[in-house]
C-alpha cells in the first residue's frame, strides 16, 4: 500500500533581492512538494508591492517571525544576517538552505546546532558547478583543489579586501590579480563575492587547503569560475561563465540552483549526488 502523500514543505525566503525575488516567483508558479509560506524583507512595504502579483499571497515579516511560519528557510540575505536567519531553524530541527556560505566559516556553531537538534544546513551549488564530482572525489582522497575566479570590475568594487589593501580597480585596463589565498581568507575580504569558493572548499578539502585566485578583468561581462581538482579517483577541471542578475555580484544561475535544489527534496527521481 502506498504511503499518504506528505503535506507540502512550507518554505520561507529571508531576503527579497536578486535571488529571493526569482525564487518567490518560482515557488508561486509551483515547485512540487513545496509551498511559499512567508518572506522576510528589510523594506516590508516595498516587498509587499513586489509580491502583490503572486497568485498566492504570503505574509511579509521580520526575520525573527519566520520560524513558526515555515519548515525550511532559504537564506538569501546579506552575509551578516546568517546566524539570526539559520540559528532558530536548525535549533528547531528544521532545514536551512544557505547562500551566504562564506559566513558559515565564522559561525561554525550553526552546524553543531543542526547536528544536536536534527536540523540540516544545505549549501546548494549556487553560482558554481561540479560540487557533485567534488563530493564524490572527497569520499576517496583529494590531493588538490584550485579555483580561479575572474569578475568584471563592477562585480568586485566595494569589497573590504580592496579597501584594506588600497587596491583600486575602477580604472584598470588589463586583468589584475587582486587576491591569492584560501577561501577562509576570501570569505572575510570578499563577503559578498566568494561564497562559491567556500562552498567548493566545504564539498572538498576544506577552507584552508583549497587555493584561490581572484582576478578583476575589465573586458569581462560574466562572473567566471574555474575549478581544478586532482584526486585519487579522477582529475577534472570545469569553468562556468555566469550571466549577472539584477545584482551584478550574483549570477542568474544562483536562484535557479536553489529552485533545482528544492525540487530535488521531494522528487520521485533524483539525479546527481
Ligand atoms: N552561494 C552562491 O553561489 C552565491 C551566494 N550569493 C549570496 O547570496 C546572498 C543573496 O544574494 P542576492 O540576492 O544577490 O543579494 P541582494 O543584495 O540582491 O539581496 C539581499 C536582500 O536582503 C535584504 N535584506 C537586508 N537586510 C535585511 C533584513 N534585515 N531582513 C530581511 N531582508 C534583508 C536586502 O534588502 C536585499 O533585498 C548574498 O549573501 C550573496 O553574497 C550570491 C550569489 C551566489
Ligand atoms: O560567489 C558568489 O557569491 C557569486 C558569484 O561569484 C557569481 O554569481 O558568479
Amino acid at each position: 500500500m502506498s504511503q499518504p502523500r506528505p503535506r507540502p514543505l512550507r518554505v520561507a525566503i529571508a531576503g527579497l533581492g536578486a535571488v529571493g525575488q526569482r525564487l518567490a516567483e518560482a515557488l508561486d508558479a509551483g515547485i512540487p512538494g513545496c509551498e511559499l509560506s512567508a518572506v522576510a524583507a528589510r523594506d516590508k512595504a516595498k516587498a509587499a508591492r513586489t509580491l502583490s502579483t503572486l497568485r498566492h499571497p504570503v505574509p511579509v515579516v521580520d526575520i525573527a517571525e519566520l520560524p513558526p511560519l515555515a519548515d525550511l528557510v532559504v537564506e538569501c540575505a546579506p552575509a551578516a544576517l546568517l546566524p539570526q536567519i539559520v540559528g532558530p531553524f536548525v535549533e528547531a530541527g528544521k532545514k536551512a538552505v544557505v547562500l551566504s556560505a562564506g559566513a558559515l566559516l565564522s559561525h561554525e556553531g550553526l552546524v553543531e546546532a543542526a547536528r544536536r537538534h536534527g536540523g540540516q544546513i544545505i549549501v546548494p551549488t549556487g553560482a558554481l558547478l561540479g560540487l557533485d564530482a567534488v563530493s564524490a572525489a572527497a569520499e576517496g582522497e583529494i590531493h588538490a583543489v584550485r579555483m580561479i575566479t575572474r569578475k568584471p570590475v563592477r562585480g568586485l568594487v566595494g569589497a573590504p579586501y580592496l579597501e584594506e589593501h588600497g587596491i583600486r580597480i575602477e580604472d584598470i585596463r588589463e586583468p589584475l590579480r587582486i587576491f591569492q589565498g584560501t577561501p577562509r581568507e576570501a570569505a572575510i575580504g570578499f563577503p559578498a563575492n566568494l561564497n562559491v569558493a567556500v562552498a567548493l572548499s566545504l564539498a572538498g578539502i576544506g577552507p584552508d587547503r583549497t587555493s584561490l585566485e581572484i582576478w578583476a578583468d575589465p573586458a569581462l561581462t560574466r562572473n567566471t569560475h574555474r575549478i581544478e581538482v586532482e584526486a585519487d579517483s579522477a582529475s577534472f577541471s570545469m569553468t562556468i561563465e555566469n550571466i549577472p542578475s539584477e545584482n551584478p555580484k550574483t549570477g542568474k544561475i544562483t536562484a535557479l540552483s536553489v529552485i533545482a535544489c528544492l525540487r530535488k527534496l521531494g522528487a520521485p527521481l533524483r539525479v546527481g549526488t
